[in-house]
């Protein structure tokens, strides 16, 4: 069966604290969705904002392959016609063929926020229907607060959608506005719903919201007891705690309970749809999302590990690939030897028997603070240092690194290093920006009239977490160091009670990486 897919991510996902978008952002958006299936774009409230009227204006020329511009507006207000009602006339003037209208289905927030008659707001839920049915629209009517309020009466909160639909409503939408409703009993009373209107030709619809975490498990509830329409925000957002989560919403009912919304094409690319919005909406992605997080289908424990090595769907509820997404394997103090072995796979090295040997390392070194799943590069030198063959490019013997301040004069960071490349054996000193800074600089000085190319090796980040902290300022520092030469990229790390001494090894293991990297290739 078809399930339409309503995305409300640039009306409702737009109430999330701290979102804001643009209309050129909008309009990305709007062409991603439509490229990736979604039936129905709620662009957002022209009688809201200029930003908004001005998206509905510019929409209107943007190409879309499939999906349904909806223009979202609240029912005419109380005592009022439709025909002078500012909202409703921003909503005509949007010129949307789909419009969307919330109205309330709670006798509380009838009486008590709209301060009206409970005759009055069935006038206004019908009346505004009927207007844009008039137009030639298709209207979807959003009953918001519909459990709470069919909780509190029933017969009202039914009299409601019996307004809307006898008004010509396309689609009644059930709304669990507070987010707070139960599986239970959004299917208990979708099931009336169903019984006592759906028999008509309306469709029915599920607008749910993620107060008590079960936004996802509230709208599938909705679609088993036959509801068509589901509307969400990608990765969730929205006020508070946020929409239900069109993401996993879209993977559960089509690779779990076997209903359509969008095709296999673009499925496959859902991990891109979550990552593409939340890039637009300057917000982080989620890496633990359901689905598309980059770590939804990574295994960290030892025996997943084995497991999959074997039987890779062991560990996984879906073949990652099938939403977009790739497995990966962690390396970490929780490893077995399958994950050395699959890691040094996967990053075409060959381990010879060491896997036990490389493994213990990394037990030992978690153990004083070292952290190898953000420092794959350090990962990475481990199984090279640990081959037979292994002839280090260079070695770092000594160093020392004094920080001065004298007087009022600018702190100085200056830093001699004694470095060996092959038989020769150099001493060299260089002033930094810091001691890391200056200790980088000596160790570069050394090596370039060796490995030139080493001069094209950026370093990209540098944190310092501190691991004890109750120790204070005798704590230790884990440094991970982030290099890159041109798209290459990775990541080292150190661990000691000095973060001099930390940074160092994260140092030497970022600048022996590219060079062993290009050895072999050569
Ligand atoms: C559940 C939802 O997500 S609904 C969408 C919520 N989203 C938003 O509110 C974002 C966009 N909102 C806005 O830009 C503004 O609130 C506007 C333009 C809609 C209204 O602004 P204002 O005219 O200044 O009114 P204000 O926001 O202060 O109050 C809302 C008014 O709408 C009325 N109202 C609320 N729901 C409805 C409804 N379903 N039908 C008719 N009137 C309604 C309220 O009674 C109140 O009227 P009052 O001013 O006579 O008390
Ligand atoms: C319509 C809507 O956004 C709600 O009731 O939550």
């Amino acid at each position: 069966m078809q399930i339409f897919l309503y995305d409300t991510t640039l009306r409702d996902g737009t109430q999330r604290e701290g979102l804001s978008l643009s209309v050129e952002d909008k309009l990305k958006i709007t062409m991603m969705l439509d490229e990736l299936g979604i039936h129905y774009i709620e662009g957002g409230w022209p009688g809201s904002n200029p930003k908004d009227a001005e998206y509905f204006q510019r929409v209107r020329e943007t190409p879309l392959r499939q999906a349904r511009v909806a223009a979202f507006g609240s029912t005419r207000r109380a005592g009022g016609q439709c025909e002078d009602d500012a909202n409703i006339q921003a909503l005509v003037a949007a010129q949307t063929p789909v419009v969307t209208l919330v109205g309330k289905s709670s006798v509380l927030h009838v009486e008590q926020v709209l301060e009206t008659t409970r005759a009055e707001n069935l006038a206004m839920i019908g009346e505004s229907v009927a207007y844009f049915k008039a137009l030639g629209k298709e209207v979807c009517y959003d009953a918001e607060h519909f459990f709470d309020g069919y909780k509190l009466d029933a017969d009202y909160a039914l009299s409601t959608l019996r307004a809307a639909t006898e008004a010509g409503a396309d689609v009644l939408v059930l709304c669990d506005t507070n987010g707070g409703s139960l599986p239970h009993e959004v299917a208990a009373i979708t099931r009336v719903v169903r019984a006592q209107i759906g028999a008509s030709a309306t469709q029915i619809g599920i607008h749910t919201h993620n107060d008590g975490a079960l936004a996802v498990a509230n709208a599938m509830a909705a679609v088993q007891e036959g509801a068509t329409q589901v509307q969400g925000t990608i990765n969730g957002y929205g006020e508070r705690c946020g929409n239900m989560d069109l993401i996993p919403t879209i993977a559960n009912l089509q690779l779990k309970l076997g209903y359509s919304c969008v095709t296999p094409e673009q499925l496959a690319r859902l991990s891109e749809l979550s990552h593409y919005v939340a890039a637009i909406a300057n917000l982080n992605p989620d890496d633990h999302a359901a689905y598309v997080g980059r770590s939804a289908f990574a295994h960290k424990g030892g025996i997943h590990v084995a497991a999959i090595a074997k039987v890779e769907h062991s560990y996984q509820h879906i073949d990652p690939t099938l939403v977009g997404n790739q497995k990966r394997v962690v390396v970490s103090e929780l490893s077995g030897r399958g994950n050395i072995r699959l890691r040094a796979e996967e990053l075409g090295l060959h381990l010879n028997g060491n896997e036990r040997d490389v493994l213990q390392q990394i037990k030992e070194r978690e153990s004083k603070g070292y952290q190898f799943e953000a420092a794959e590069g350090s990962f990475e030198m481990l199984v090279r240092r640990s081959a037979a063959d292994y002839v280090p490019p260079f070695e770092l013997l000594d160093f020392t690194v004094t920080v001065e301040k004298r007087g009022n004069n600018e702190i100085t960071a200056l830093a001699t290093v004694k470095v060996r490349v092959g038989n020769e054996l150099m001493h060299t000193a260089a002033d930094g920006e810091g001691p890391v800074d200056a200790l980088d600089a000596a160790i570069r000085k050394a090596l370039l009239p060796h490995y030139p190319q080493l001069a094209e090796v950026r370093l990209v980040d540098f944190k310092v977490r501190i691991i004890d902290a109750h120790l204070g300022t005798a704590a230790t520092p884990r440094v991970l160091i982030e290099s890159a030469r041109g798209d290459e990229r990775w990541s080292t790390t150190g661990a000691s009670p000095n973060i001099i001494a930390a940074s160092y090894q994260a140092l030497w293991d970022s600048l022996e990486l590219p060079l062993l990297r290009e050895l072999i290739r050569k």
